[in-house]
């Protein structure tokens, strides 16, 4: 194609573009300011040759939703027809016509480019009907007129044998521009460069059950967030969609915030989708503002599912003494091991640990017991505003404990669930170390295979993959890194005067290095950063976030950074990481938090394991 032909090219898209998102708008936009959806255009498809699907025409577009624009089709990306774009592996029966794929750019709300990906040999010398030639500015007929086009089919065909498979790489440059580009404080959505895998997986019908795994950066939260969306189109086909309402579980309030816009973006802000982190869960339920402080758990029996068990076996002996008891009647009761004739427990173990519960209003405070808490609560009055959830989506699933499956399980009135996770990040002995495990808690069926794995890793470079990977049990080490280039990991041995100095500088060289992204300091040890931080005139601008002549740097523990991702990112003392039964959950989350960069400043020696040059 030549460069004029190319320019006329873009302008036709521009203008469908514009009437497309003309037509759409007005039905998504709504109070929720910049989060909502804005009409984009993902792409286009051209067929070998006219179909009479498509009213006798051989190209159609797919878009964040439905349009006719006189005649030219646009079809959501969540209706089966989008396979041809997407090339996932449940086929559309139109999947085999397909010539040729072009995949729009954005850039904000212009469309800036478009990338063609011929899949046939039988390419049409003209693939797409082009409006400024062929299309003469005639009177249009009344729209009452217009003969109606005829349906697309809805349901997916039967598979057909061809060579596209789920590891295909498909709008490679646009990718690769697109994780080049400066990281933002939420993720955005992804769908015109959303893979064959992905998209299978997001795609999965709302009512079959499925754990996800995948290594750090590998798109699993693009996974959860971009399937929330899908399951509450109204463009889903009926048999893969659900009458109520989904909740996405994420690990920590920045996670939310993290997420909650590519999803609104998605949705059109619909209310059918939930987001909240397990504590704000956790305090939804029990009406709480501020959230609980300490240790997830300070022993395996805060978080054991047999207290969920103890506490529906309480109730209806509190009921015979309280009419409408509350949390803390529950709670005390509990604490006491019910009463002489019914104990709540007449195990030793389980008895020694009631008798030893903190008071109601310390529980209430401290994290340790708020799964308990919340557990009672809901049992005696569960709050309007969490019924009618019929899938949950559980990111960072590697880190709910027994009682928090429980308490999900009793949430979730369909039972359907994508749990997603990386055992590899595992930050507490007191999660349940396999999925197989999980899968037996929550008493689900999953389907074949049991365990679906995303494989390429396209946050972070082939170095800091295959640095961070040091910390893995052998088997698990290996690297598919999308983004194969990009500097080695920096490692600096320091003393302790030093130290002070050294983070400071390599804050300000990333911020320069990155002037439009994010940078984070991730350590065991928050104030004390922040403390050198302060002393080299950085300024606190709100919880965890300091500014320096207008560049800032997020400083973070490592719990707290499980799932967000930076363009450059300080690790502070690796070997003052918590570890658990002897692994290096926080530490490899930490290592594989950086987009472009990752330094790791030490005083003590560092984990073995990161000793070792492969
Ligand atoms: N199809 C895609 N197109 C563009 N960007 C993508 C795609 N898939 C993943 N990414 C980007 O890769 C990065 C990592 O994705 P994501 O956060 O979903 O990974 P993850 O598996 O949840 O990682 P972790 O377990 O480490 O939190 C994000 O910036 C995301 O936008």
């Amino acid at each position: 194609m030549t460069l004029n032909q190319k320019s006329l090219d873009l302008e036709d898209e521009r203008t469908t573009q514009k009437r497309y998102r003309s037509k759409v708008r007005p039905k998504s936009v709504g109070t929720r300011g910049p989060a909502v959806s804005y009409g984009a255009l993902l792409g286009r498809i051209a067929l070998r040759g006219p179909n009479e699907l498509l009213g006798g025409h051989g190209d159609f577009y797919i878009g964040e939703s439905y349009a006719n624009l006189d005649g030219v089709r646009v079809f959501s990306w969540a209706a089966p027809v989008a396979c041809t774009f997407f090339r996932g592996s449940q086929h559309h029966e139109l999947c085999h016509e397909v010539a040729l794929i072009r995949a729009f750019e954005h850039q904000g709300e212009n469309l800036v480019d478009f990338h063609d990906e011929p899949m046939s040999d039988q390419v049409p010398a003209e693939p797409f009907r082009k409006r400024t030639l062929r299309v003469p500015a005639a009177p249009r007929r009344p729209a009452k007129l217009r003969p109606p086009a005829p349906p697309m089919p809805r349901q997916p065909a039967p598979p057909v044998a061809e060579t596209i498979t789920t590891t295909t790489v498909r709008a490679e440059a646009m990718l690769r521009a697109q994780l080049a580009a400066p990281r933002t404080r939420s993720l955005a959505p992804v769908l015109a460069t959303l893979q064959p895998d992905q998209y299978d997986l997001v795609t999965v019908p709302a009512m079959d059950s499925m754990i996800i795994e995948g290594q750090p950066g590998t798109g699993k939260t693009i996974v959860a967030s971009h399937r929330a969306a899908y399951l509450v189109s109204r463009d889903t086909p009926p048999e893969n969609t659900l009458d109520g309402s989904v909740l996405v579980v994420g690990p920590t309030a920045a996670y939310s915030h993290h997420v909650r816009d590519v999803i609104n973006r998605l949705t059109g802000g619909s209310d059918r989708v939930r987001v909240l982190s397990l504590p704000e869960l956790m305090m939804t339920i029990l009406d709480m503002e501020k959230p609980p402080a300490g240790e997830i758990s300070r022993t395996s029996q805060d978080v054991d599912e047999n207290l969920a068990r103890f506490v529906r076996a309480a109730i209806p002996h509190v009921r015979k003494k309280v009419l409408h008891p509350g949390c803390i009647d529950v709670y005390n009761h509990l604490r006491r091991n019910g009463t002489g004739d019914h104990p709540v427990t007449r195990d030793p173990k389980w008895m020694g640990y009631l008798y030893g519960l903190p008071t109601a209003s310390d529980a209430l405070a401290q994290r340790a017991h708020t799964p308990l808490m919340a557990t009672i609560q809901w049992e005696i009055q569960k709050p309007p505003t969490l019924t009618g959830v019929e899938h949950i989506i559980v990111d960072e699933a590697q880190d709910v404990t027994a009682l928090e499956w429980h308490l999900l399980a009793s949430i979730n009135e369909a039972d359907a669930w994508t749990v997603i996770g990386d055992l590899n990040q595992r930050r507490s002995d007191h999660t349940k170390a396999t999925w197989q495990e999980v899968v037996g808690l929550l008493d689900i069926p999953v389907g074949d295979p049991p365990i679906r794995r995303l494989e390429r890793g396209y946050r972070s470079t082939r170095p800091i993959l295959e640095y961070a990977n040091r910390l893995l049990p052998a088997a698990d080490r290996s690297v598919l890194a999308f983004q194969q280039d990009g500097p080695q990991p920096v490692v600096e041995k320091c003393s302790r005067t030093t130290l002070d100095t050294a983070l400071v500088s390599q804050v300000k060289r990333l911020n320069a290095a990155y002037p439009k992204g994010t940078v984070a300091v991730i350590t065991a040890d928050p104030e004390a950063a922040e403390t050198r931080l302060r002393r080299a005139g950085w300024a606190r601008v709100r919880a965890g976030v300091w500014e320096r002549t207008q560049r800032e740097v997020t400083v973070t523990h490592p719990d707290g950074a499980r799932g967000l991702e930076f363009d450059g990112v300080v690790v502070v003392e690796p070997a003052d990481f918590p570890q658990n039964l002897g692994r290096q959950g926080p530490l490899y989350t930490a290592l594989t938090r950086p987009n472009r960069e990752l330094v790791v400043l030490h005083t003590k020696p560092l984990p073995d394991k990161l000793r070792v040059v492969s």
